[in-house]
């Protein structure tokens, strides 16, 4: 038997049980992204939302869990929030897929007066164009953006919540952000829209605090497999190697032009060895939280594009 659909204000239950047929939901991915077929758990995610239930997703990194609330957002009527705590993520995410005609914003500390006035007043009319709207927890848990949200809410205009990281909110993972527990109360704030929490790192005690902090009901839980057969994985000790930069640099020489992250403990070790590698010919530039914004934004956009090679960050490169 097929589940309630959700209670969003304004779509017809026909619009809604359309919106979770597998051969629409699959058109649209080919409308938009251009691929033939959903990838591991996508389309359980993506009807467990669209028939209104809340849904954990674990999904390794890289597995497509943006697909998850991304189709939903083209499927149904209605604004899907998606909280996110990496600005910079939020911008690719947002210009991509402006790229393929799908109307999304962010709205940070980073933007113009003037951008964010334009978006405020899309939400506000009534009518919003916007399909996907990107926020921090930060923003979600001031009171100006929380009135606004209960506004659009009373207006039947909130589709999904998706809480990507979602780790994040619990204390017993490696990752807690205080910003997230306010998160919370989205629950009550938003009685009937489905929230859906992704993650890629949540041990079973992460898993039950994030699903009991977000007051997830019933929620379809989806795990997929973390064996990567395309990734090769090789160790080398570093008390075996005399030189671990050179060792480094030839390694990356040797692999051609390839993109690289390289991941450090210390932010004097990215500056050091972005400059090491830098001197040998490969162009590197570091991240991590001791760069000013800006200058952070740039390193990402330039290794996106590949006008640069490697980034040599800390765990602030997400
Ligand atoms: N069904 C699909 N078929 C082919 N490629 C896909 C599919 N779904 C997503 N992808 C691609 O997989 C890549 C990774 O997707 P995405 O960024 O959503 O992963 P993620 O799980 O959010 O990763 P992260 O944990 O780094 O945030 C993207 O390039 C995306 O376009």
């Amino acid at each position: 038997m097929k589940k309630p659909l959700v209670p969003v204000k304004g779509a017809s239950s026909s619009q809604g049980k359309k919106a979770c047929e597998k051969d629409d939901l699959v058109k649209l991915l080919e409308k938009y992204f251009g691929y033939s077929e959903f990838r591991g758990k996508q389309l359980d995610a993506i009807q467990a939302v669209l028939s209104g239930r809340d849904c954990f997703c674990l999904m390794p990194t890289g597995g497509g869990k943006s697909m998850c609330y991304q189709i939903p957002a083209l499927a149904k009527p209605g604004i899907v929030l998606v909280i996110s705590p990496l600005i910079a993520l939020m911008e690719n995410q947002v210009s991509s897929l402006k790229s393929k005609g799908i109307r999304a914003e962010f709205l940070s500390s980073t933007q113009t007066a003037r951008i964010k006035e334009k978006i405020h007043e899309d939400i506000d009319s009534g009518k919003p164009s916007v399909k996907l709207l990107y926020v921090t927890p930060e923003l979600v848990a001031t009171s100006g953006f929380s009135a606004k949200l209960t506004k659009l809410h009373n207006r039947g205009l909130v589709g999904l919540v998706a809480i990507d990281e979602a780790h994040c909110i619990s204390t017993w993972s490696h990752d807690f952000r205080p910003s997230y527990r306010k998160l919370s109360s989205l629950r009550r704030q938003l009685p009937g829209v489905p929230i859906l929490a992704l993650t890629a790192t949540a041990v079973p005690k992460v898993q039950t605090d994030v699903i009991a902090s977000l007051s997830l009901h019933n929620p379809v839980v989806l795990k997929s497999s973390f064996n990567r057969p395309n990734i090769f994985y090789e160790v080398r000790y570093k008390d075996l190697l005399q030189d671990t930069y050179s060792d480094i640099a030839n390694l990356l020489k040797s692999s051609g032009n390839v993109c690289s992250i390289i991941y450090c403990l210390e932010r004097s070790t990215c500056d050091n060895l972005a400059s090491f590698l830098s001197n040998q010919g490969i162009s590197s530039a570091a991240y991590h939280a001791g760069l000013k914004s800006n200058l952070r934004t740039s390193v990402l956009e330039d290794w996106l594009s590949c006008k640069i090679q490697v980034v040599v960050a800390t765990v602030a490169f997400g």
